[in-house]
């Protein structure tokens, strides 16, 4: 990897988390989410925002960088990190005019960039997310008691979301994402097809709060069923594969649902795999099994 001391470490980790928010916006067609064709279930938000949003993150991502650099997983660093999370926040809600575009994505990228800048060794994106997810795990004695949807949605479905994601190792990250990426490439699929059959896979996995607290447990079951389909059908670069796509993004917007959170994680394995070109990983590594 490519810095030496804390300034360089936040500087290029900044510029890769950036980066890979804007490579999961320019992706199209996205089911249920805004990309450069169409808005998707969003109402509110439009492409240009989106990038707006990523591109104001770049200071929260630098400075979570900088500050876990050389550190050790710990409280202390858990409560800074999230200080500088929620002052992310804030900018993202001051730029976009008061809409949620990527809290998710500041949580999720905020722990594996923290993780990244902790584990000098730089290749191993494995112990990234496993050091991501142990720091997730110090409880944050500063957390405003306030209800989130989240907190909603877990009240209602018992669902945990994107903390449960980070508390119990991301596995839709290890097992999910990571694993078709490889083996879409290895198909010979196309980079903008690699990446929206990695997002297929996480629409068809992920237990996505966004999805939950808009259009309850039916659209959930819904955006998964037919998620599936998709990939069951030959993925995304076949031609049945591409209808059932197609479907997948109409009942989605019947639903008036949007898979945030699967586009957040997509944005965190792009992440990942700048960090370390996951192509030629083992497979092991990364196994669906
Ligand atoms: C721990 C926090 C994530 C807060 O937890 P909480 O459960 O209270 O948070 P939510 O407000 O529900 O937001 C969580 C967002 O995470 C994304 N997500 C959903 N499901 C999953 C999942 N299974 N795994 C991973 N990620 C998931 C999702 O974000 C995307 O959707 C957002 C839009 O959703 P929503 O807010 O529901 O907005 P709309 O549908 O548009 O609302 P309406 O218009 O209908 O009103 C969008 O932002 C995407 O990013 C969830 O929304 C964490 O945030 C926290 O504690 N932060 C404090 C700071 C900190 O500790 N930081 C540490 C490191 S930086
Ligand atoms: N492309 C997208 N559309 C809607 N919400 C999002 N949150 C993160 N990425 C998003």
């Amino acid at each position: 990897m490519t810095w030496n001391n804390a300034k360089e470490c936040g500087e290029v980790l900044g510029d890769w988390a950036v980066q890979a928010l804007i490579a999961e916006a320019e992706l199209a067609p996205k089911p249920g989410l805004v990309d450069p064709e169409d808005t998707g279930s969003h109402a509110d938000m439009t492409f240009d925002l989106l990038v707006a949003s990523a591109v104001s993150l770049r200071e929260t991502f630098g400075q979570i960088a900088k500050a876990s650099y050389f550190r050790e997983p710990d409280q202390q660093l858990r409560e800074e990190i999230a200080a500088i999370g929620r002052q992310g926040e804030k900018k993202m809600m001051h730029v976009t005019g008061g809409i949620n575009t990527h809290k998710g994505a500041i949580w999720v990228l905020g722990l594996l960039t923290s993780g990244a800048a902790l584990n000098q060794s730089g290749q191993d994106v494995k112990r990234m997310i496993q050091t991501a997810s142990e720091i997730a795990c110090y409880p944050d004695r500063f957390t405003p008691n306030l209800p989130t949807h989240g907190s909603s949605v877990f009240a209602r479905f018992g669902v945990k979301g994107a903390r449960g994601e980070a508390e119990s190792g991301f596995p839709h990250l290890t097992k999910v994402a990571l694993p078709k990426l490889v083996e879409a490439r290895r198909n010979g699929l196309s980079e903008s097809l690699v990446r929206l059959e990695t997002l297929v896979a996480l629409i068809a996995h992920l237990d996505d709060t966004c999805i939950l607290h808009r259009g309850g447990l039916a659209a959930l079951q819904m955006a998964k069923q037919k998620a599936n389909d998709v990939l069951e059908s030959g993925g995304v670069s076949a031609t049945e594969g591409w209808i059932k796509l197609e479907e997948l993004n109409q009942s989605l917007l019947e639903h008036n649902a949007s898979p945030g959170g699967s586009a957040d994680l997509l944005a965190a394995t792009l992440f990942l795999d700048q960090i370390q070109s996951v192509r030629y990983v083992d497979e092991k590594v990364f196994s669906t099994t």
